[in-house]
């Protein structure tokens, strides 16, 4: 235990590691500490994500390389007043230490616990609670104009961004309008080098190069011009990004320029712990509960789970042998999005853009009418940052590219802005486009082959984490599986995907109760299938259960294409609600939609007998 804890705290040296930090109040406690403190607090925090996040589960590289940063930070301006941005805010934990969180990190992540993401729920020090990146600068904008609308001259606004997220388009947007201004905005660019891999493109050579011209941390010796003097901003840096003091000097000077500033400040992703340090996939970016020492995950019994992202991988990698006009692109989530494979392998053919969704979108309509079929791997939840190059610069053309959209439907501890729960609802207003929604293994790699091979555009969507063991169908009628039937037809369940397995389980549980019901795996989703049409037509009630939004989902889709051809089976659409979902485990946030086995079954009860489906307050809970 260092001086500190009775210096801060005044609680017994004996008091477990980290224990001081929880009585750090506010930004106040950490602006009255003398300077002579300020190393040691930085160890105590290094010491208490290490334990903490390794316990939990979390995004630990990113924090450890940020803990002398937003100390400094914390000293200069005065928070809330000064807003305190941080882009993506994956990299907040630290900002949550210094404004009074520390003794909640036991349940980061947790149902009902802390968010991994800043919370203005949480806190009056929290701004966006956005987790994609790229936005900060934009907010930034936007506050300093409202401060000088307000007439608060005396008030800064402060970005932390990182080199990744600086690869975001609207990152440059927001440049060009703050760099025109005369408001005063510190962006903070945290230059670790990496996205989860190092960054890509002609920005980080830029930002290379500056980092080898050596420090310059005073207006008076300004650097040459560069990238972001010649947006209008004053540059200051390279600064070490872990001497505290130096960042000091460097944030008050950016604070009394009043007016747009860039701070470059260079860190280390992982700082302080080996095992992230020097992690060269991705420094520990974002890890589940791993060793404290090692950084590793405990030792699993039994055969290692499959996830849905490697199966899509091996798939690909695959399909890439046999087809030389199949490309990859990522948006800076090579490892995460399965593509690490086919870019050891063939290199040439997979492109990593940056954190440029957009970019990565269209940059695969010009690969596509070059004569290659582009495969596009994103997190479902970034789909939506790229909606209009979807539409107009793929498909209006009808081209041949397949986006495949892993962390679909609820993700789980990543909360709201990060569950996949509105792709199928975009996608669905697409002209031409068509979704395929695997619900095993073995149908990813089947609609990936045929998705890969159609002339046009097509997406294939799965969740986050360990794929569901395989289901084989009793028959196939045109693209649609039907996974159970019974003689008697009272109730179709129409499942997308990896629904199939409760759906089949709630079969079970209604045919306990006489109920005879048929469960469809429609396979291809979007277009509507004219079997799945039939099969509709001849039960007395459809069901559909999806992990996307209720909202103009693929249920929603089913049911309109019904009306189209005035087919009148009652259709009832199971899903989850047009709201933000918090964080939590991803079983007990389905659930708490309605969307487990035994809701299901209710469900069924509950139309039959003409009563509202998904569970409220009053009426969730098992089937009578
Ligand atoms: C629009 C968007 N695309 C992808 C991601 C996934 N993602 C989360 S953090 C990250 C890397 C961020 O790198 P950087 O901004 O340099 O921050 P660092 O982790 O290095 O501190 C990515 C790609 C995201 N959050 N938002
Ligand atoms: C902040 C961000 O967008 C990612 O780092 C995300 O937290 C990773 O999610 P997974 O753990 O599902 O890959
Ligand atoms: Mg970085």
């Amino acid at each position: 235990m260092t001086e500190l804890s009775e210096a801060v705290a005044g609680v017994q040296p004996t008091a477990p590691e980290g224990a001081h930090l929880t009585t750090l109040r506010g930004p106040h406690d950490v602006r009255a500490l003398p300077t002579g403190r300020l190393a040691a607090l930085a160890q105590d925090i290094r010491t208490f994500l290490i334990e903490k996040v390794c316990a939990s589960g979390g995004h630990l590289g990113p924090n450890l390389g940020v803990v002398e940063l937003t100390i400094a930070l914390h000293r200069v301006f005065d928070s809330p007043r000064d807003a305190i941005l941080f882009d993506t805010g994956h990299q907040a934990y630290v900002h949550k230490i210094l404004t009074g969180r520390a003794a909640d990190f036991d349940r980061l992540r947790q149902a009902g616990g802390l968010s991994g993401y800043p919370s203005h729920a949480e806190s009056v020090h929290d701004w966006s609670e956005n987790s994609h990146a790229s936005a900060s600068l934009s907010y930034a904008d936007g506050l300093a104009k409202a401060n000088e609308l307000r007439g608060y001259r005396d008030r800064s606004v402060v970005a932390v961004i990182g080199d990744g997220a600086m690869t975001g388009g609207m990152a440059w947007e927001a440049l060009n309008n703050i760099g025109a201004s005369e408001r005063p905005v510190v962006v903070v660019l945290n230059d670790n080098g990496r996205s989860y891999a190092p960054t890509t493109g002609a920005l980080t050579n830029q930002l290379h190069a500056l980092r080898q011209s050596g420090a310059r941390t005073a207006v008076s010796d300004q650097a040459s011009a560069n990238l972001f003097t010649q947006t209008g901003f004053t540059y200051l840096g390279p600064v070490d990004g872990h001497d505290t003091e130096a960042l000091q000097a460097v944030l008050e000077q950016a604070r009394i320029l009043r007016r747009p500033v860039l701070v470059h400040a260079v860190t280390v992703k992982g700082w302080g712990f080996g095992p992230a340090e020097g992690d060269e996939a991705d420094c520990l970016h974002a890890v589940g509960t791993v060793d404290a020492v090692t950084g590793r995950p405990a030792p699993t019994s039994g055969p290692p789970a499959v996830s849905w992202t490697s199966l899509f991988g091996q798939a690909l990698l695959e399909l890439a042998a046999e087809r030389e006009n199949l490309v990859a692109i990522t948006a800076s989530m090579l490892r995460p999005t399965g593509l690490y494979p086919m870019a050891v392998r063939y290199p040439e053919r997979v492109f990593d853009v940056g954190i440029a969704e957009q970019h990565a979108v269209t940059s695969a309509a010009g690969l596509a009418m070059g004569g290659f079929h582009p495969v596009v791997a994103l997190y479902s939840t970034f789909l939506t940052r790229a909606a209009d190059q979807v539409l107009m610069d793929v498909a209006l053309h009808r081209l041949p590219v397949t986006f495949v959209l892993d962390r679909a439907g609820i993700t789980g501890p990543d909360g709201a802005s990060h569950h996949g729960m509105w792709d199928a609802s975009l996608l669905g207003i697409v002209p031409g486009l068509r979704l395929a929604v695997p619900r095993d293994g073995g149908q990813l790699r089947s609609l990936l082959r045929e998705a890969t091979a159609h002339e046009g555009p097509t997406a294939l969507r799965f969740p986050k984490g360990t794929a569901e063991q395989g289901l084989e169908a009793v028959r196939r009628a045109g693209s649609v599986d039907v996974l159970s039937e019974s003689g008697i037809r009272d109730v179709l369940l129409v499942s997308y995907g990896p629904m199939a397995h409760r759906c089949l389980q709630a079969a079970t549980q209604l045919t306990e109760k006489g109920i005879g019901a048929t469960v469809a795996d429609p396979r291809w989703a979007i277009p509507v299938a004219p079997e799945l049409l039939d099969m509709t037509a001849r039960h007395r009630m459809v069901i559909t259960v999806e992990d996307n939004s209720r909202t103009g989902g693929l249920g929603s889709t089913l049911a309109q294409t019904l009306r189209d051809n005035a087919i009148t089976t009652p259709v009832h659409n199971l899903g989850l609600p047009r709201a933000f979902l918090t964080h939590g485990p991803r079983e007990q946030l389905l659930a708490d939609a309605g969307l487990s086995a035994e809701q299901i079954a209710y469900a069924v009860l509950r139309a039959r007998a003409g009563k509202p489906l998904q569970p409220t307050a009053t009426t969730a809970g098992s089937p009578q």
